[in-house]
Order: structure tokens, then C-alpha cells, then sequence
């Protein structure tokens, strides 16, 4: 199975997985300078209101936040996407230490994190799963998070990571709103990517937004409780430097709005 090891790690997951090699691969360095300007690109909205959170679980990779997905209450659209997007889940990728964690990089420089709100295109498929493997099925909001004061909210989370402590566990998680991890504007950079873990498949319109939200080391520090392996299992893994590194461009355009 894969993971962030030496042996299981991003280097070797094209044995498994080939499209590791593909032609649009995620992450990637996002170099603001070559981000060709779109007049065609609108502002993204995220309809977030009626918020219909369900679950929080480990799931040996990440820590992620289930959403019921039955309805279109919570959906992002405009920016790239031709459809209002299904908000699913949405999870964290973090490093060891405060200057690398995040999958995007800017200009070479990595944050301590980074957030992805996944979304799929319920107009077009009838399933998530079927929307994961289409090239326009998924639509993730990756969001940075930098190394500074505590942030207001995320507590909510943090609090409660305890209880998700080893692979394979959840717990009840109902009411939360991701609207008050959202960063204060919506400005972002857009390309045609993939999922950043196996199965890898190049079904992402990414969207990535520019400014970061601002949370503490401590409150960074309560996702390195969190472990790789199960309650069972006698090697204890902590989790963390769960994030894939940049993939190259190829024949990509990075976009952004005007
Ligand atoms: C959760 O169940 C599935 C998810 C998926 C799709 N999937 C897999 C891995 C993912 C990794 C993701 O991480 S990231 N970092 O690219 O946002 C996001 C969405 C993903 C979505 C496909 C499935 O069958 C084909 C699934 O059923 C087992
Ligand atoms: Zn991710």
C-alpha cells in the first residue's frame, strides 16, 4: 500500500500507479509571474450556508471531514468551473516542521500546511467515484495555512483530533462550516490537475487561492497527534509531512483572473 515513507513515499508511487508520470500532475510550484491572465475567469463563490458536515475521521493518510453530499446546499461555482460543484470533504496536508507542509508551493516557498476543499460535478455524474476518475469531475479550493497567531476557528477542529487519534477511527462531527476557514479574499490561481495521492487520477480543476490563513504552531502541533497506523498495530507512526512534492508542468497554462 502507499504512503509518505522512504519505501511507500511520492517516489514510488508509480510503481502502482503510472499516471504518476502524467501529463497534469498535482501539486505543483506556482510561479505568480508566469499566471496568465483570463478575462474569461469570474470570482469563485462558495455557497457554504447550509452547512451539512457529518463526519471527521483518520484515514491513515489525513485527517478529513465528510459532508453529505445528496443536495447542492453547499457547492463552489464561477472561477473556471462551467457548474455549481458538490462541496465532499475536505482534509489537511502539514510537514514536521513550521516551513514545509503544504503540496503548492509559490515561487519555490512552501507553507506550513494547506487546506483542500474537495467538491465533484454532480450535473455531469451521478457518483463521486465516477466523478473522480473524469477529467472535469473534481473541483478542489486549496488554501494555505502560514505559521503565526492562533486562528479564531480552527480550534474546532483541533479539539477534537484527539478522538481521531489512529487510522480508521471517526467520530460524529455535524454543524461545522468551513466558511470560517476561508481567508479574508477569494483571489486564486487556477490549472488542470490531478489528486495528490494514489489513485493520482488527472480529474482536478484546481483552484488555489492566494492569500493564506494564519494559524498557530500550537494549534499546527495538535495534527502531529494524529498517527499513520492503527490503534492495533505496534509501530506507532506519527502523522505528519503527509504532502505530496510540486510535479512538473509540462504543457500547462497556470491561469488567474484579471
Ligand atoms: C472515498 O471513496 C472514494 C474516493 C475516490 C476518489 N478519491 C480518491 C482520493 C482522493 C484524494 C484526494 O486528495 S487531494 N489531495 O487530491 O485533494 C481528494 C479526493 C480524492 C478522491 C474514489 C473512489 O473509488 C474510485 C472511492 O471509493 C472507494
Ligand atoms: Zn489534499
Amino acid at each position: 500500500h502507499w504512503g509518505y515513507g522512504k519505501e511507500d513515499g511520492p517516489s514510488a508511487w508509480h510503481r502502482h500507479y503510472p499516471v504518476a508520470k502524467g501529463s497534469r500532475q498535482s501539486p505543483i510550484d506556482i510561479i505568480p509571474d508566469e499566471a496568465r491572465r483570463d478575462s474569461s475567469l469570474g470570482p469563485i463563490f462558495l455557497k457554504y450556508d447550509r452547512c451539512t458536515s457529518l463526519s471527521i475521521a483518520n484515514n491513515g493518510h489525513s485527517v478529513v471531514v465528510e459532508f453529505d453530499d445528496s443536495d447542492d446546499r453547499s457547492v463552489i461555482q464561477g472561477g473556471p468551473l462551467d457548474n455549481p460543484y458538490r462541496l465532499k470533504q475536505f482534509h489537511f496536508h502539514w510537514g514536521g516542521k513550521g516551513c514545509e507542509g503544504s503540496e503548492h508551493t509559490v515561487a519555490g516557498v512552501g507553507y506550513a500546511s494547506e487546506l483542500h476543499l474537495v467538491h465533484w460535478n454532480a450535473v455531469k455524474y451521478t457518483t463521486y467515484e465516477d466523478a473522480a476518475t473524469a477529467p472535469d469531475g473534481l473541483a478542489v479550493l486549496g488554501i494555505f495555512l502560514e505559521q503565526g497567531d492562533d486562528h479564531r476557528w480552527l480550534h474546532t477542529i483541533t479539539d477534537v483530533l484527539y478522538m481521531v487519534k489512529f487510522k480508521g477511527s471517526a467520530t460524529n462531527f455535524k454543524g461545522f462550516n468551513p466558511k470560517c476557514l476561508l481567508p479574508s479574499n477569494l483571489h486564486y490561481w487556477t490549472y488542470l490537475g490531478s489528486l495528490t495521492t494514489p489513485p493520482l487520477h488527472e480529474s482536478v480543476i484546481w483552484i488555489v487561492l492566494k492569500e493564506p490563513i494564519v494559524v498557530s504552531e500550537k494549534q499546527l502541533g495538535m495534527f502531529r497527534i494524529l498517527q499513520f497506523s492503527g490503534e492495533e498495530e505496534d509501530q506507532r507512526m506519527r502523522m505528519e509531512n503527509n504532502f505530496r512534492p510540486p510535479q512538473p508542468l509540462k504543457e500547462r497554462i497556470l491561469k488567474k483572473r484579471c
